[in-house]
């Protein structure tokens, strides 16, 4: 049995008229349960139209389930989620899907593998994971190639979804979830998998992304600091289910909040604008100083 909310599930409405709904992401004390256990408590959380922001936590911290409550894939079970000003539970989460970008590699293990990479992207317009459903006009593989070389993935337009490696699927379910213009973009781990020269290359991208100021409001799940682009503005650390801190990064971002966000000492260096975290000596050499 799946927790996963099914398309059209809910009644429909057009609105939400409670304050704040301009938000685009709006929870209050929300929780996830499931199985006895709590995968998030308490979590209170408000994603403005020009913030990017980075969740940061150790395995099992809650990230992806987060992730999904955002993407309108999960009701919570406590507390109240609204999702670009629309309620969770009162909106027809199916209309909405179509207004977020989500990157995940499960939406990419449902990607058939001979599916050609434009193919891929310009689909994304018609929510379906095919080609053979809906013909494009030129206009969606204009945007599409457009989309691809951004990513710079461009010569890889005709090759198959299932011959590309790792990083060359990450590049191509990010470029397919900017490909329907999303109010909300949610990348989930885009960097996992990467060799350095691929997560330096996606790192660069993503910040290039951030700094644009028509790009959508963002949403960025990590394992690590230094996968965060420069150009991300908010950070909030997850550890077994609860918020530990949240804000701007340059305030939460500390080896303290770090410490307790993953359970051990914890040492923070910045660098620039990228940050490295490693465990604490107690006889580490700062670089920036
Ligand atoms: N349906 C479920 N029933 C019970 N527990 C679940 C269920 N789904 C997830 N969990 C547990 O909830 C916790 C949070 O899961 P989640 O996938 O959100 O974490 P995460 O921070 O994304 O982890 P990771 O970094 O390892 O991907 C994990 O301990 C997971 O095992």
């Amino acid at each position: 049995m799946t927790d996963q909310i099914q398309p059209g599930s809910g009644p429909e409405t057009h609105g939400d008229l409670d304050d704040l709904d301009d938000l685009v992401l709006h929870l209050a004390d929300v929780g996830v349960r499931r199985g006895g256990n709590d995968l998030l408590r308490g979590v209170d959380w408000q994603v403005e139209l020009d913030e990017r922001w980075v969740v940061l936590g150790g395995n099992g911290a809650g990230k992806t389930t987060l992730l999904r409550l955002a993407g309108a894939e999960l009701h919570p079970t406590a507390g109240v989620v609204h999702v670009l000003g629309e309620r969770m539970g009162r909106v027809n989460v199916f209309e909405l899907r179509t207004r977020v970008g989500f990157a995940t590699a499960a939406i990419g293990g449902r990607i058939p593998p001979d599916e050609t990479v434009l193919d891929v992207v310009v689909s994304a317009g018609y929510a379906v994971l095919g080609r053979w459903r809906e013909e494009y006009d030129q206009l969606d593989t204009g945007r599409a190639g457009g989309l691809l070389k951004s990513m710079g993935i461009a010569h890889l337009a005709e090759r198959t979804f299932g011959t590309l490696s790792e990083g060359e699927r990450k590049r191509t379910l990010i470029a397919r979830a900017l490909m329907t213009d999303p109010e909300l973009l949610l990348l989930d781990e885009p960097a996992a998998g990467l060799d350095l020269g691929g997560r330096e290359d996606l790192v660069g991208r993503l910040s290039e992304l951030a700094m644009d100021p028509d790009a959508p409001a963002t949403v960025l799940v990590t394992h690590h600091v230094e996968e965060i682009p420069p150009g991300f503005t908010h950070l909030l650390l997850l550890a077994r289910g609860e918020v530990v801190a949240q804000g701007l990064i340059d305030d939460v971002l500390t080896s303290e909040n770090l410490s307790a966000a993953f359970g051990q000492p914890l040492e923070l260096e910045r660098s620039g604008d990228r940050y490295f975290a490693r465990r604490s000596t107690g006889h580490t050499v700062r670089t920036d100083e």
